[in-house]
Formats: structure tokens, sequence, C-alpha cells
């Protein structure tokens, strides 16, 4: 032999085989005809602290791993639980990697913790694996569906056909995120955890020592690195979203009902303020229109003059006031002389505007205190308030020369007969005025043209009247 070779093969390690499951991520697979995951690194370093040259044995699942391992194929086990069925053909080391067992459910799932209220729902557990031998021996009641690999039992699970699945957290999970599981949460922990080991097949003791020592070797942060690199661990939302869901859709509903109400009521005040405002047009036009009436109830639609009822109203408030306070009051009577023959010759609505005209003359030529009013047909009658028969036969006086000298429209020149009489109480008004009346009758029957007053002695009580021609 020459040298160079036997100098190699003085320093090589003594080769040892190892199985691994070649379908568990991230503790251990064979992707690409390669070792991967946690394992791969922990048997590097474990084959550097024990000085072996591990060589994987390739298998294409973990029950073919097994068979491996039982008939000696494979000496050494990378990664896995202790088990007693295991126990009968493999030797363990210590654990040097813990992690939980979980449960997955799909959304609807309430929260588990461990197996005990699990009932008969069906629990999907890889065949072979440490969980799936674990309850068997301990929750024989257990539904148990056993599957192919860990994938296998997701899709079923997602597919609602078993209720619940039981694996390592961070395998399940690592699944969970690559195949896109939305539906499926972590629901609760599962017991035992793991706690993995290395094992040798036989009776190997001098490698399962040699394992041991190197494993007690492994610093801290080798299991630290191993861990990160491994796991990109995203912990599934836990969070309930159907609460935030139902809380946003409360909140929006809110919004939308405050905002339609608020369109509501806004609309409902513009329809309010218009039917104000057409509430205060016809408001004001019917103050317009009662004020017209007011106006066309006391007052005679051909002079404007105040009217008979007006008139009747006023002289007795008059009477009650002359009575009370023993002050003189007057009424005089206006009577348009020949009036008929104005008509006759030049038409009737010449006659209205003499009428008018007449008016006008009457009531600019009175005194303030004094009321005027038409009385009827070609008759006006003056109150005259505080007025003693002398004054109020003086006030005849100047409207009898105002109207002879007047140039009536069309008409020309006209005259009127007047009858005067002083209120002497406690008379009544139709009796006063049927004295005045009376007093008119007498100046139309002496000529017309001229003014005659009522004079009556009230302590004799007579009806007996002395007329005064003026
Ligand atoms: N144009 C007009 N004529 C009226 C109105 N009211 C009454 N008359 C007329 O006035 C006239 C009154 O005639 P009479 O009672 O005979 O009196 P008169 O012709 O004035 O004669 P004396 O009073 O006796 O001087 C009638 O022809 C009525 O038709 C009116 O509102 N307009």
């Amino acid at each position: 032999a020459n040298a160079s070779t036997a100098t190699s093969e003085e320093f090589a390690y003594p080769t040892v085989t190892y199985c691994i499951d070649p379908d568990w991520m991230p503790y251990e697979a064979i992707r690409n005809n390669q070792h991967v995951g946690m394992s791969s690194d922990y048997i590097i370093y474990i084959g550097v602290l024990a000085e072996l040259d591990f060589q994987l044995v390739k298998t294409k699942s973990w029950s073919e791993s097994l068979e491996k391992l039982k008939s000696g194929e494979c000496q050494v086990a990378s990664m896995l639980n202790r088990s007693p069925e295991r126990e009968r053909y493999l030797r363990f080391t210590q654990p040097f990697f813990v992690g939980p067992n979980v449960l997955v459910s799909n959304v609807e799932q309430a929260f588990f913790q461990g197996y005990e209220n699990i009932g008969t729902q069906v629990v999907g557990a890889v065949a072979q694996y440490r969980q799936a031998e674990y309850i068997d021996n301990y929750y024989p009641h257990i539904n148990l569906k056993l599957v192919e690999n860990e994938l296998a039992g997701l899709r079923l699970l997602a597919d609602g056909d078993i209720d619940l699945f039981v694996g390592s957290l961070l395998s399940v999970n690592a699944l969970i995120q690559k195949s896109g599981f939305s539906n499926l949460r972590i629901a609760g922990l599962a017991e035992p955890q793991d706690q993995l080991s290395m094992a040798v097949s036989n009776d190997d003791i001098e490698l399962l020592n040699k394992l041991n020592v190197a494993i007690s070797e492994l610093p801290e942060w080798v299991h630290a690195d191993i861990y990160k690199q491994w796991n990109n661990v995203r912990v599934i939302e836990e969070v309930d979203y159907r609460y935030f869901w139902i809380a946003t859709s409360v909140f929006l509903c809110i919004i939308i009902l405050g905002v339609w109400r608020q369109l509501l009521v806004s609309r409902y005040n513009k329809k309010l303020t218009l039917k104000n405002q057409q509430l205060q047009t016809l408001q004001k036009e019917l103050l317009e229109n009662n004020q017209r009436l007011e106006f066309m109830s006391v007052r005679d639609p051909l002079t404007n003059m105040y009217n008979r009822h007006f008139m009747q109203d006023r002289a007795a408030q008059e009477k009650q006031v002359s009575q009370r306070k023993n002050l003189p009051v007057c009424l005089l009577l206006i009577d348009i002389d020949f009036f008929k023959a104005v008509n006759d010759q030049f038409g009737h609505s010449a006659g209205d505007a003499v009428l008018v005209e007449l008016a006008t003359l009457i009531c600019s030529t009175i005194r303030n205190m004094d009321v005027a009013a038409r009385w009827g047909g070609e008759e006006f009658i003056v109150l005259c308030p505080k007025t003693t028969l002398g004054e109020a036969i003086y006030l005849a006086k100047r409207l009898k020369n105002q109207i002879r000298q007047h140039e009536f429209t069309e008409v020309g020149r006209m005259t009127c007969s007047f009858g005067v009489a002083e209120y002497l109480g406690p008379e009544s008004f139709v009796d006063w005025f049927d004295r005045t009346d009376k007093a008119l009758y007498a100046a139309k029957n002496t000529g017309r043209d001229r003014i005659h007053a009522s004079c009556v002695e009230l302590t004799e009580k007579t009806e007996s009247e002395k007329l005064d021609s003026v």
C-alpha cells in the first residue's frame, strides 16, 4: 500500500449509516437526494464531535426508514421520539431538541387542551409516528385515523374528512403556511411534547455512548443557530376576525344610519322651511284680506267714506260719552238737491262722480274730530263730537258755502240741504237721527239749499220741533 493511501485511511472516521424521515420538514427530509432540515445540521456537528462519518441511506418513507433501522441496514436514526414500540429495536440517546405537539383544527373548532375533551371526533395522526402510538396506548377510545404523512392529514382536515390532526408544531405550521390551508389553525397543545433524540439500532452501546457524549458537548449556540436556520415560524393568527368584522359592520351600520338620518332631517327641515315660508305668505295674504275686509266692512265702496253701519256704532259711542261727560254732540245730514235730475241729464256715472267729489269736499271741510259717512243714496251724515248746536250750524254753513262754490266735473254747480240736531240725552240714536232727518225734510220743503236745526224741550219730553231756517 502506498503511504499516502495508508495515511488517508488512518485518519478517516468510521462510517456510520443513518436513516431519516424523508418528509418531515423542518425537522428533516430528503430533497433533491440531499438530507435537509434541522437534523442535517445536527448530524454534521455530532459527526465532528463524535468523529464519525455519517452516510445517509435514502428512503422514500418513514416506514421504510424504520424497516431499515430494524434490519440494521441503517445504524442510526437521526431525529426521533422515544416510544415503547421503538425501544424494542432501538436504543435512544438523550434528547437534543424539545418542541410541542399540537392539535390542528379548522377555524370553527373550539380550543383544545389535550385529548380529554375530544369525545367522538376523528383525530388524524401519521402512521408509525410516536403520536399515533401514544394515542393508541393512552386514549384507546379516541377515533384515530392514520395517514401517510402530515400533509395528507392536513388535507383530510381541510376537506372536513377528519375533525382534528395531531402533529409537531414546527412541521405542521410550516405545512399550513406553505400549502395555504387558510381555514386551518392550531387549536391546542397535544401531549406529550416532542423530545427528539438520535437512536442506534442493535445493541451498539459504544456508538450510543459516543453519540451521547457528542450531544452533551453541543454548545447552546448550535441549537439556537439550527433552530433559526430552519424555522421561519410565522405564528398563525389567533385573532378571531369574525368579531372584528361584526364590530366593523355594526360601526358602519351606525355611520350609515347616522348619515341617512341626517339626510332625512335636512330634507325634512328644507320642506319645513318651505312650508313655513308658504305659511308666512298665506298669513300675510290673510292679514291683508282681513284688513281689506275690515276696511270694506266699514267703508262705502263708491266714495271710500265710512258707511252707515260704522256711523251708527260711532254715534252710539259718542252719545254715551256725551251722556257721561255731559258734552254736546251733533249730527248733520246733508242731501244733494235735485240729484235725480243730474242722473237723468248727465248719466248715472256722472252722478257717481258728483257723489265722489262731494265726499272729498265734505271730508276736507269738516274738522279732524268730526266723522263723515255716506248714509245712503245722495245723503251724507257728519257726527260732530264736543260740538254745540250753534257750532254744528256754523260747520253746516261752511259746508253749504263750499258746495255752492264748487264746480262739479261735467255737472257744474250743485247745492245741498242740511238738517242739524244736537243730541239731547237720554234719547235713542233713532230718535236723534229722526229729529235730524225731520230738520232736513224741513230744509227741503222750505226751498232747499238751506240749513234747518231741530230743537226739542226735553224737560217737557215732547216731540214738537222748532225749526229754524238759517
Ligand atoms: N248716480 C247715482 N245716483 C244715485 C245713487 N244713489 C241714489 N241715486 C239717485 O239719487 C236720486 C235721488 O232722487 P230723489 O230722491 O228724487 O231726490 P232729488 O232728485 O235729489 O230731489 P230732492 O232730494 O228732493 O232735491 C235718485 O234718482 C237715485 O237713483 C248713486 O249711488 N249714484
